[in-house]
């Protein structure tokens, strides 16, 4: 339930003649809420105001207090936010009613008193913080703190839009004596002059904040959170009356005068209704943004000074405040998210009590840390309670008039009404999102930290760093050298840089099939270099027999037999009939043509010397031919349908004459089956991007190399998989699925020739096509059907065990095909990407966007530099800021962050 608008309430207080002042009649106070002041243009006219309360020179402190704050500060018992500020020229008595003396104390001791009774006489267990700062030259300072401990804090603005100092201070307070202490101590920080007309005056505007915080003690133990600010203005200055001279005080007066004219045009556009508040031209202004137009209860003290000398600015000061009394409020009870503070905890509690905190909270990261560590009588084991956060981000208002919410609550509290009648405010709904919103990006930071603290982050995790454009960009600047390169001749070099390409831009599966023809016509130059030194007949490898029983006549090709040297891109698949490893280009002729025929024409290719034809061994006659470019085709025997080589040894083992595609690492257990049993004697497989040749040296070569890249995936694996949980959450939220999308990881070239995998019939040939065909659709960044993905193939095979991997294929299950829909399709890059973002950001700290950045995320200077501090220690990530001053990507990396968290 709405409020409605609430006023500021504006109270006069005129302060008595000083000793040194000669007493007149220009002002005095006519009746409770009228003030009347001598025109100051003409002495024969008064000029009349009308306030919420006036208080004449000889009003004491505690009827102004009694009368018009108590009731504020008892909203803080409600849940709400409440503001006093006193306003007026210097030397007005702003100080005095706000502190006061000792004789006479001001409105700060007297509500703290007040809170500390309240607290006594209830039974709840109110968690009373206070904290205290100035703004001295627009500037903030902790003033709980000596002011040579502190530098200048910085403002903020949290995901609810609420105000606060990043890192300041914040103080839990068990008694009002424990409090006195500190406000006395806290006083003594402040900047204050001798000036002409106070000897005594402040050179800043303070600002106190109250904290309270409280659970109710029944139901789900929602937490409360009220906030009492009590602020002393500084006076607005006449350099020439003030006798100021030096450039400090006339800094400090010029600082003062300018807050304070900001402050009036934050007045004047509340009330013309204008679109642009300016609460952010002043730091002064900003503060108090909640309690002009905001959401806090706000309450002004006007202070004059009486006397004819002061007539000019108290009519000013007088003026100011009759034009805020128009400035309406919507007040709003605070509860407390119980979710941010489990983040928090479970911060604390994974890295246990004893350690400090780092900044579970990003935004209040050091205040956080110093709260838990630093404050005197905080009890032992807190950090099994919910630790008090100082910022409004952590609490979530809930719309209901001041005596509605103190009756709902107190309803509750007597178990009358269920917590589901605390009425939430209308954009709860919204403002819980940004809730969720904010606790994800606290846990992508606290994961950032994690995974610097155990350098977990690895090449792999660093590619996801770049969009889907730079990293094409990037690819292209690759491209652009290897074709240099390779115009040059040095084939090698070429070679490096055109896979320096794909890694970029695995989609282009043209480059790919170039590169399998570059690498072909390297070994062949190779080879031939070899072959004139050496002679053809040492590189050529005899076939190993088959069994007899087998009618395999294996194709034998050598070592390095130019596999790639066309351009299908099929290798690494396995053809399987009956157990026969078949050639993909024998497969691909007995598709178009007759099988018989086909059979006929794949012949089978000697790549070992060139021209060398190793004879076939069984019983069909097919004859091993060679390769017409020297690259070596795998081929079946002549026969159209083969005799299984092994039984039961393949994964394609079905009704005779069936055939299916298998993923590579099954035609290579199926392939391992086959050498074991002595039937096939050469054939690669691609695994992760690489061509491996299990069976020349008995499949322990590929072995390793297998073993070698699992080993690699597994680490990409263990990196990413503690992101998972993350995909929940971030699936949440419109802006990063768009991110998720767009950032959808194409699965590597060695995933590709899995994603072909489509268990066929016999006749379909459609299936095998179609997946490659849509893959092949240029600018499209989805995965691939029937594809798992780089991680789910790992998993996959971890979970098979690689130990498995070469067991017979019999045992292996063909992985199913999975058509991608947008809820199927599993982001794998996304939370790296931003989470490397936000970190990669903070390293940029002083460029104005990334500042922005950490504005709008609440993330402190400090904390930053720790952050910072931890990238550049970190190998990983030093790799990632070269590549960011290289590829200049700093633009889209937060144009990318500002997308996520819009
Ligand atoms: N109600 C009051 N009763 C007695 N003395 C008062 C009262 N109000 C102000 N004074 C005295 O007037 C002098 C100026 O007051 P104070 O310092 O509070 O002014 P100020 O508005 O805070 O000035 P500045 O803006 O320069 O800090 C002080 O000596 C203070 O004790």
């Amino acid at each position: 339930m709405s409020t409605g608008g609430h006023k500021i309430k504006v109270v006069c207080r005129v302060r008595p003649f000083l000793g040194s002042e000669k007493p007149d009649h220009a002002v005095s106070v006519e009746s409770g809420r009228v003030l009347r002041v001598t025109n100051p243009r003409d002495s024969t006219k008064d000029i009349r105001y009308n306030f919420d309360a006036c208080y004449g020179s000889e009003a004491a402190q505690e009827a102004i207090y009694k009368n018009d704050v108590r009731p504020l500060v008892e909203t803080v018992f409600s849940g709400m936010s409440a503001t006093v500020f006193c306003y007026g020229v210097t030397g007005a008595g702003k100080t005095h009613t706000i502190q006061g003396t000792e004789s006479a104390p001001g409105i700060i001791p007297r509500a703290l008193e007040h809170i500390f009774k309240h607290k006594e006489r209830d039974a709840v267990d109110y968690d009373i913080r206070v904290s205290y700062f100035e703004i001295y030259k627009e500037a903030v300072f902790d003033l709980l703190k000596p002011r040579d401990a502190t530098g200048a804090l910085p403002i903020r603005e949290d995901g609810n839009r609420k105000i606060f100092v990043a890192g300041l201070s914040e103080k839990q307070v068990l008694s009002y004596e424990q409090f006195d202490q500190l406000y006395q101590r806290a006083c003594g920080n402040r900047r204050t002059a001798s000036t002409k007309l106070n000897h005594h005056s402040s050179r800043s505007h303070a600002i106190l904040t109250v904290q309270v915080k409280w659970r109710d003690d029944v139901g789900e133990g929602r937490v409360w959170c009220g906030k009492l600010h009590l602020i002393d203005l500084a006076g607005s200055e006449d350099n020439r009356r003030t006798d100021n001279s030096g450039r400090d005080r006339m800094a400090e007066s010029s600082a003062i005068n300018r807050s304070l004219f900001v402050l009036g045009q934050v007045v004047e556009a509340l009330n013309t209704g204008a679109t642009r508040i300016p609460y952010r031209d002043s730091k002064m202004t900003r503060i108090l943004q909640d309690s002009l137009g905001g959401e806090c209860l706000g309450m002004m003290i006007v202070n004059v000074a009486p006397g004819e000398f002061f007539l000019q600015d108290t009519q000013n000061t007088l003026n100011f405040a009759t034009r805020s009394r128009e400035v309406v409020n919507k007040p709003v009870a605070h509860e407390v998210v119980e979710q941010r503070w489990t983040v928090a905890d479970r911060l604390q509690h994974h890295r246990g009590a004893s350690q400090p905190v780092r900044s579970a909270v990003v935004a209040a990261a050091a205040g956080a840390k110093r709260r838990r560590s630093d404050e005197p009588g905080r009890p032992a084991g807190e950090g099994q309670s919910p630790p008090v956060l100082a910022r409004d981000m952590h609490s979530q208002p809930v719309s209901a008039s001041n005596g509605e919410q103190r009756r709902l609550i107190a309803a509750r509290g007597a178990g009358r009404v269920s917590d589901g009648a605390v009425p939430r405010a209308a954009g709860g709904a919204k403002a819980a999102a940004a809730d969720a919103a904010g606790s994800e990006i606290m846990e992508r930071v606290l994961r950032i930290e994690k995974q610097l603290s155990t350098k977990q982050l690895d090449a792999d995790v660093v590619l996801d760093l770049f969009t889907p454009a730079t990293k094409l960009k990037t690819s292209r600047g690759w491209l652009q050298h290897a074709r240099e390169l390779e115009q040059k001749g040095e084939l090698e070099k070429a070679m490096v840089h055109y896979e320096e390409a794909l890694r970029y831009a695995p989609e282009l599966n043209k480059l790919e099939a170039h590169i399998a023809k570059l690498r072909a016509k390297i070994r062949r130059q190779k080879r031939r270099s070899s072959i004139a030194s050496h002679g053809a007949a040492s590189v050529t490898v005899a076939p190993k027999p088959a069994p007899a029983a087998a009618s395999l006549a294996p194709c034998l090709s050598g070592p390095d037999d130019g596999d790639h040297d066309d351009d299908d891109d099929d290798v690494g698949h396995l053809w399987m009939r009956d157990g026969l490893a078949e050639s993909p280009g024998a497969d691909k002729a007995a598709r178009t043509k007759s099988r018989p025929q086909a059979a006929a024409r794949a012949r089978p290719t000697a790549s070992g010397a060139n021209g060398a034809k190793p004879a076939a061994n069984g019983s069909t006659a097919a004859k091993p031919a060679t390769n017409g470019a020297g690259g070596a085709r795998a081929v079946l025997n002549g026969s159209a349908v083969a005799k299984p080589a092994v039984s039961g040894a393949g994964p394609g083992d079905g009704p005779q004459g069936k055939r299916r595609r298998v993923l590579a690492g099954d035609g290579r257990r199926a392939a391992a089956a086959a050498v074991t049993a002595g039937s096939v004697h050469d054939r690669r497989i691609s695994f992760g991007g690489s061509l491996l040749n299990p069976f020349v040296v008995g499949g322990s070569e590929f072995d390793s190399e297998l073993q070698r890249q699992l080993d690699h995936r597994k680490t990409a694996a263990t990196t990413h998989s503690p992101l998972n949980n993350t995909h929940k959450l971030v699936a949440k939220s419109t802006a990063a699925a768009r991110l998720q999308r767009a950032l959808a990881e194409p699965p590597t070239p060695g995933d590709r020739t899995d994603a072909d995998f489509v268990p066929h019939s016999d006749s379909g040939s459609d299936a095998d096509t179609a997946a490659p065909a849509r893959a092949k659709k240029p600018g499209r960044r989805v995965r691939l059907p029937g594809a798992l993905g780089v991680r789910g193939l790992v998993e996959q095979r971890l979970a098979a065990g690689t130990a498995a991997a070469a067991a017979p294929a019999t045992d292996v299950e063909p992985p199913k095909s999975r058509r991608t829909s947008a809820a199927d399709e599993e982001p794998l890059c996304t939370n790296n990407f931003n989470e490397i973002t936000i970190a990669s950001a903070l390293q940029m700290i002083n460029s104005a966007e990334v500042k922005k950045i950490m504005k709008l995320q609440g993330i402190g200077k400090r904390r930053a530099e720790q952050i910072q501090e931890s990238v550049r220690a970190d190998g990983p990530l030093r790799h990632v800021s070269e590549l960011q001053s290289r590829l200049q990507f700093k633009n889209k990396l937060i144009m990318g962050i500002l997308s996520t968290f819009a």
